[in-house]
């Protein structure tokens, strides 16, 4: 069984697609958790603030198919291949650990991200404070006590009924 996390991020009818999103994990991992949903304004480009949230779990899901199934589910839900990299986005799913892998293909793990934004690194240290990053040989809790960049500010948002 692994242990993952997954950084959901949405900024196109965000409400709908992230709770979409949930529930489609949901039903696919175990022991699935979640982070508040936290809201901030868009990183890298002028659009709509953004929703995002992280998800851990356990799975016996191999890597390889694990990215299948979240290029699926963002598929499912609205996204197309022709979505720029920074452009607006109906679900965004990224993956930042399978257990303590580190490889480039299928995916970058563990993703670069998690230590550069806040739109990840928040919820994250909400849900696994205590998992340790192996490359850069921190907790999650030390990486975001240490993150410092005040250009990014989230706040948190009610999200009933998950
Ligand atoms: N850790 C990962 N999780 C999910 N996909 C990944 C990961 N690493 C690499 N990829 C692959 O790389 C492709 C490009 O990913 P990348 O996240 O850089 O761009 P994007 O999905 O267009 O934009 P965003 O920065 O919003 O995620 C993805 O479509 C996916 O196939
Ligand atoms: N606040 C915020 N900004 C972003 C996000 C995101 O999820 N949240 N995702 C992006 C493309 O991956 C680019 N910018």
């Amino acid at each position: 069984m692994a242990q993952i996390y997954i950084s959901l991020g949405s900024n196109v009818n965000k409400e709908y697609y992230l709770r979409q999103a949930l529930i489609a994990l949901k039903a696919h991992l175990i022991e699935f958790e979640h982070s508040s949903v936290f809201e901030s304004e868009a990183v890298g480009f002028a659009g709509n603030n953004f929703y995002n949230s992280v998800v851990g779990a356990q799975t016996q899901i191999p890597l390889t198919e694990l990215c299948q199934l979240l290029k699926q589910i963002e598929r499912d839900n609205g996204r197309t291949d022709n979505d720029k990299k920074f452009s607006p986005r109906t679900l965004d799913l990224d993956l930042l650990f399978y257990d303590d892998v580190i490889c480039d293909t299928p995916a970058q793990l563990p993703r670069d991200e998690i230590t550069k934004n806040a739109f990840v690194l928040q919820p994250l240290a909400e849900i696994a404070p205590d998992f340790y990053h192996p490359t850069a040989k921190q907790t999650i809790a030390q990486l975001w006590n240490a993150y410092n960049n005040p250009k990014q500010k989230l706040w948190k948002v009610e999200f009933t009924n998950l």
